[in-house]
């Protein structure tokens, strides 16, 4: 069935958009990149250009294509990942986005949130999609688009606008407008999706006031769903998955059993948990949300978010200009040998799991005169080991399965210090695997199950080789001592 000799993942990330060659192997055998800006118009917002967004695909998928001699007909199909929840509303006529893309981050939604938490609907919610209110989900940010851009709820009630997450727009784009689809995973983090029933569910539409006519099609995970224009990039790629970012890497490190558990540090930082065929209830905020659907069967996931980890250490490179790029964090950090009692709770766009406060903003403590760059950068590190460690903690006593070692993926997984300290705050091992892209590996596994590139998932599973173990070294009660300031520091920064 497959001609192809590569399968193309393109992974339009926060900060970045990607698209990288896999070979046969699962090996990454080609990336080309161009980074992304993102504006902050009001404090708490984070806004992105959906134009640039798309322009900056096809610039990868050219650029990797062409610096590695590789035609159209060399590739297989091509797999999407993408940030979740970003919301994209443009116009169905003339393609054209009504307002920036409001990023997952984005707080704005904050009001619409008030408002169907106070009409008591806050169960019902929690009950069909297996979220929160939160402005985090996209059903909360189309609903305030509607609300506040000059008569998009005129055009909007004609039929004339279009909402998707990311995935969506590129794939229309991709295909010349011809097709307006999502994958379940990416349904699944909208707010509007029945996740038992997988379909938009119409009560919750008309909660959110959102006509079912602006909304994608739900399709499986892996499958062909339509061509690239020929034009685009010398000829038509078959389009053969989408899936939220989170979910593939679940997938590209081979999560497939019930119990397996990976952690993502990006931007924000992201733990899930496959939990098979059932949508596992959480009482401690961790959210339900589907996995993937493959040969028409549904899987779910148990997930943990943050909102801010990778984002604090380019905070501390953009904002405070304390080191000049992401990896020189390691070698600051290093030159104490621990952050001596500061904590940093990067609570920039409130907190997610598990407490989910949209309110609250970041907040730094236990500074004395003797405080330096490298006790706050290091406290920046050790903050994205912490929260995790708050997500670890609701993770276990959720599912019940006690998680003996952590696999780890993402832009952050390469900073050494960051990755023993956070065995030595779990208590627990920590496995980087050698191929760290788990997230454009999963999108490119996923299409290539669907295009008949492998076989089935034990062929998957094979290919994935752990390149570090951490393993914990520090003593009990230096990791409770340690872990209790911070769970300090988090209650004062809620209480401020
Ligand atoms: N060596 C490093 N130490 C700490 N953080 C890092 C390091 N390298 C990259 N990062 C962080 O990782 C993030 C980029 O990871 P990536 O997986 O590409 O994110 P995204 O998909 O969210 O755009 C950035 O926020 C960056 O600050
Ligand atoms: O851009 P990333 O990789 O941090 O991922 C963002 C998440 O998908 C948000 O839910």
């Amino acid at each position: 069935m497959t001609v192809g000799t590569y399968m193309l993942a393109l992974d339009q990330g926060t900060t970045s958009t990607r698209a990288l060659l896999v070979d046969h192997s699962g090996s990454i055998v080609a990336i080309a990149r161009e980074d992304l800006a993102l504006s902050y118009p009001q404090p708490g917002w984070v806004e992105a250009d959906a134009a640039q967004i798309w322009t900056s695909a096809t610039h990868v998928i050219r650029n990797v294509l062409k610096e590695h001699g590789i035609s159209s007909e060399q590739v297989a199909g091509i797999g999407i990942t993408n940030q979740r929840e970003t919301t994209v509303v443009w116009n169905r006529h003339t393609g054209e986005p009504i307002h920036p893309a409001v990023v997952w981050q984005s707080r704005q939604s904050a009001d619409v949130c008030e408002r169907l938490r106070s009409l008591g609907y806050a169960e019902g919610i929690r009950e069909r999609t297996g979220l929160l209110i939160d402005p985090y989900f996209s059903g909360t940010k189309v609903a305030w688009l509607l609300e506040h851009v000059a008569g998009a709820r005129e055009l909007a009630e004609a039929g004339d606008l279009l909402f998707g997450t990311i995935d969506t727009w590129l794939i229309w784009q991709l295909t010349g407008g011809q097709l307006h689809v999502t994958d379940v995973s990416n349904a699944s983090r909208t707010l509007m999706l029945n996740i038992h029933e997988r379909q938009w569910d119409e009560q919750l539409l008309e909660m959110l006031g959102v006509p079912a006519s602006m909304l994608p099609e739900v399709r499986a995970t892996s499958e062909v769903y339509g061509y690239t224009q020929p034009e685009l990039f010398g000829g038509p790629m078959a389009i053969a998955s989408a899936v939220g970012d989170q979910q593939a890497a679940l997938f590209g490190q081979a999560c497939f059993r019930e119990g397996e558990a990976k952690n993502t540090y990006g931007t924000g930082c992201f733990m899930l948990m496959n939990t098979g065929q059932h949508a596992k209830r959480s009482i401690n905020g961790l959210l339900t949300t589907i996995a993937w659907e493959i040969e028409g069967q549904l899987e779910y996931a148990l997930e943990g978010s943050v909102f801010v980890a990778g984002a604090a250490i380019q905070w501390l490179r953009d904002g405070l200009q304390m080191i000049g790029s992401a990896s020189e964090s390691e070698e600051i950090a290093a030159q104490t040998e621990s952050s001596e009692g500061v904590y940093v709770v990067p609570a920039f766009v409130g907190l997610g799991t598990p407490y989910w406060m949209s309110y609250v903003r970041g907040a730094m403590f236990g500074i004395t005169r003797g405080t330096t760059k490298s006790h706050i950068v290091r406290a920046v590190l050790e903050s994205l080991a912490y929260q995790t460690r708050d997500v670890l903690s609701v993770m276990e006593a959720d599912s019940g399965i006690t998680v003996h070692r952590l696999a780890v993926d993402g832009g952050a997984v390469s900073n050494d210090l960051l990755m023993q300290f956070q065995s030595d705050v779990l208590g627990v091992p920590v496995e980087r695997p050698d191929e760290r892209e788990a997230t454009a590996l999963g999108a490119a596994f996923l299409a290539g199950l669907a295009v008949g590139f492998w076989k089935d998932k034990a062929a998957i599973r094979s290919m994935r080789h752990v390149e570090r173990k951490f393993e914990p070294t520090m003593t009990e009660d230096v990791r409770s001592e340690l872990y209790a300031g911070w769970q300090k520091a988090v209650r004062a920064a809620m209480a401020f």
